[in-house]
C-alpha cells in the first residue's frame, strides 16, 4: 500500500527536523511543500500573519478548525504562553493521526489537545465535555462552507466573548464568499482583510480577521 502525501511529509520531518523544536519543524515542512509536494498548510507568508494576531491578543484558549498535519498547531503552539491551550479539530482520522505524531515530535503536545470530528458536533461539546468558557482565539481553516455556519454556531453556544478574535484562511482561495458576505454585513463583528498568496504558489490569496463586539 503506497504512501500517502501526508506520510511522507511526516516522514520528510522526522527525517531533517529537530525533535522538540517547533520552529526546524514549521520550516521543514515548507521546504518539503515548496520543493517536493504541494500541501494545503496555512504557509509562512500567512503563517506570519498567523503569528502576528495570536501573539497581539496572547490567547489562554484557542479554537483551531481543521487541522490537517498539525502545521498551524505548531506554528499558535509554540506561541502560547505557560497553561494557554489548543483545541484542534480534524475530521480527517488519517490527517488527525500524521498530526498528533507531527505535533508531539515538535515537543508541543502538552498544549494542544486534537479533537476528531466534525465540526458541527465537536464545537456544541466544548463547553461541558471540553470544559471550555470562551474562546480567546478562532482559525478557521476547515471546509470553507462550514465558516459560516460555524461561525453562527459558535456563537449560538455562547463561545464567543467581546473582543473574541476569528482568523480565517483561504478567504480568497479556494474562497470562502458566504462567510466574507455573512461576516462583513455583520455590526457583531470588526473585520480586517489580510492580502496574501495561497500557501508556496503565486495565487492571491487573503486572510479575514473578524472581532467579536458581543
Ligand atoms: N473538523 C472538521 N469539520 C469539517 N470539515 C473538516 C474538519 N476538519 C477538516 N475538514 C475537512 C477540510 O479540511 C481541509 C480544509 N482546507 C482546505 O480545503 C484548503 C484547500 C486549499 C486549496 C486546495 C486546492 C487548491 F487548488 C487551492 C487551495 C488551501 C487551503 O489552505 C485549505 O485550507
Ligand atoms: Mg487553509
Amino acid at each position: 500500500m503506497n504512501q500517502s502525501k501526508e506520510q511522507r511529509i511526516l516522514n520528510f520531518v522526522l527525517q531533517n527536523a529537530v525533535r522538540g523544536d517547533p520552529c526546524s519543524v514549521v520550516d521543514t515542512i515548507d521546504k518539503y511543500c515548496s520543493q517536493k509536494e504541494w500541501a494545503m498548510n496555512v504557509g509562512c507568508e500567512k503563517g506570519l500573519i498567523l503569528d502576528k494576531t495570536v501573539e497581539e491578543i496572547k490567547p489562554s484558549v484557542v479554537l483551531e478548525l481543521g487541522t490537517y498535519c498539525g502545521y498551524s498547531a505548531i506554528r499558535i503552539a509554540r506561541l502560547l504562553k505557560a497553561g494557554a491551550r489548543l483545541l484542534t479539530v480534524e475530521f480527517n482520522p488519517e490527517f488527525a493521526a500524521i498530526a498528533k505524531q507531527m505535533i508531539e515530535f515538535a515537543g508541543v503536545q502538552d498544549k494542544v489537545n486534537i479533537l476528531e470530528g466534525p465540526s458541527e458536533e465537536i464545537i456544541p461539546q466544548l463547553k461541558k465535555k471540553y470544559e471550555v468558557d470562551t474562546l480567546d482565539f478562532v482559525f478557521l481553516d476547515h471546509w470553507k462552507d462550514r465558516y459560516s455556519p460555524d461561525t453562527i454556531l459558535l456563537q449560538e453556544c455562547n463561545l464567543l466573548r467581546k473582543g473574541s478574535v476569528l482568523l480565517a484562511d483561504n478567504v480568497i482561495c479556494p474562497g470562502a464568499p458566504e462567510f466574507l458576505k455573512y461576516i462583513r454585513n455583520n455590526p457583531s463583528f470588526q473585520c480586517t482583510n489580510y492580502p496574501a498568496h495561497l500557501e508556496y504558489m503565486e495565487v492571491q490569496d487573503a486572510m479575514e480577521k473578524a472581532v467579536f463586539l458581543g
